[in-house]
C-alpha cells in the first residue's frame, strides 16, 4: 500500500488515469496518465495552466466522469466499476463538491437551510433530523445567521460557505472544490479557505482544491501541479520553528516519478544545459545525476 507524504493511509489513489474526449475524428486528451495519491485527512491544492486537466480530474473523482483508462479508487470505491446505483450512492455519501460559480452551487429558490436539507432528504433523513443537522452545519461554517435567507440575499462568501455546508451534509470522506474562491475578494476568499480547513480539521474530511489563487495554494502542506494531463511537480511545505521561537514555512519542490520511473525534466533545466533527446544518467552514492550528451556536441 502506498504511503502519502503525511504517512497517512491513502484515501484517493489514481494511477495512469487517461481521459480522452472524442468529437468526430478529433481527440482531446484531457488526462494523459495522471498519478495521484492523497492521504486520508490531507488537504492538497491542485494547480496548473488552463486546459491542463484539473477540472477533468475533479469530475472523475466526483464520480461524474469516467476515465478512458487507468484506475481510480476513493475510500475503497473503484470508480471505474460502479453500477448506476453504486455511483449514485458514492456521489451522495462519499464525495462533496463545491464549484467556483456561487450561483451554481445552491438552489436559488431555497433558503440556506433548505439547500443543506436537500441532500439530507435525498439520503432519507427525516424532517427533524434534517433541520437540526442543517442548522448545526450552517452554524459550524459561520453562516447560521443566513439560515432563512435565499442565496440572492447572501454575499458571495456566505453563499460559498453555505455551499460547503451542503457538500458536508451527508458526512463525505472527500471534499472537492473547483476554484472555490475564484469569484471572491481576498478577505472573503480567506474566510472560505478557512472553512475548508475547518472541514479538514473538525470533520476529518480529505480536501482537494483546484485553485489559481497563490494565497490558497501557499497555505496547504502539498501543492500538486498538473501539466498536459499529468502530475508534473509537487511542492511540500512544512513549518519550522527557529530557536528564537519565530516560525517560517519551508517550501520544497519535487518532480513526480511515475511507476515506470519516468520523470519530467523542467524546460528551464533542459534549456540551461542544452539537454536534448539523449542524456547520460549516473548513479552516485546518494543521487542520480543527469548529464548532457557530450557526443552530440
Ligand atoms: N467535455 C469535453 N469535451 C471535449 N473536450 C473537453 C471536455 N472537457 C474538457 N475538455 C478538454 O480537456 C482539456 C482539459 O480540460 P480541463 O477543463 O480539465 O482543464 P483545466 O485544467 O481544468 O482548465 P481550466 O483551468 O481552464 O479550468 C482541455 O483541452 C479541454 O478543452
Amino acid at each position: 500500500m502506498p504511503v502519502t507524504t503525511q504517512g497517512s493511509r491513502p484515501l484517493v489513489e489514481c494511477e495512469s488515469l487517461v481521459r480522452i474526449h472524442q468529437h468526430g475524428s478529433v481527440e482531446v486528451q484531457a488526462l494523459q496518465g495522471l498519478d495521484l495519491v492523497v492521504g486520508a485527512g490531507e488537504m492538497i491544492a491542485v494547480v496548473g495552466p488552463s486546459g491542463a486537466g484539473k477540472s477533468t480530474l475533479l469530475s472523475v473523482l466526483a464520480g461524474a466522469d469516467l476515465p478512458t483508462a487507468g484506475s481510480v479508487r476513493v475510500a475503497g470505491w473503484d470508480l471505474t466499476a460502479l453500477s448506476r446505483a453504486q455511483r449514485l450512492a458514492y456521489r451522495r455519501d462519499v464525495v462533496g463538491f463545491v464549484r467556483q460559480q456561487t450561483a451554481r452551487n445552491l438552489v436559488q429558490y431555497l433558503t440556506a437551510r433548505g439547500n443543506v436539507e436537500l441532500p439530507l432528504a435525498l439520503a432519507g433523513r427525516g424532517p427533524r433530523a434534517r433541520r437540526a443537522r442543517a442548522v448545526e452545519l450552517l452554524e459550524t461554517v459561520g453562516v447560521g445567521h443566513c439560515a432563512d435567507r435565499l442565496p440572492s440575499q447572501m454575499s458571495g462568501g456566505e453563499q460559498q460557505r453555505t455551499a460547503i455546508a451542503v457538500a458536508l451534509a451527508n458526512g463525505p470522506r472527500l471534499l472537492l472544490a473547483d476554484e472555490p474562491t475564484g469569484e471572491l475578494d481576498s478577505a472573503t476568499a480567506q474566510e472560505v479557505f478557512d472553512t475548508l480547513r475547518l472541514a479538514q480539521h473538525e470533520a476529518g474530511v480529505t480536501v482537494v482544491v483546484v485553485t489559481h489563487d497563490p494565497a490558497v495554494s501557499d497555505q496547504v502542506e502539498r501543492t500538486v501541479a498538473v501539466r498536459d494531463g499529468r502530475t508534473s511537480t509537487e511542492v511540500l511545505r512544512r513549518t519550522e520553528v527557529a530557536e528564537d521561537g519565530a516560525s517560517r514555512v519551508i517550501a520544497q519542490e519535487y518532480a513526480v516519478m511515475d511507476r515506470a520511473g519516468r520523470v519530467q525534466v523542467p524546460r528551464e533545466y533542459r534549456e540551461a544545459l542544452a539537454l536534448t533527446r539523449r542524456v547520460r544518467l549516473a548513479l552516485e552514492a546518494d543521487r542520480v545525476s543527469l548529464l548532457p550528451d557530450v557526443v552530440a556536441r
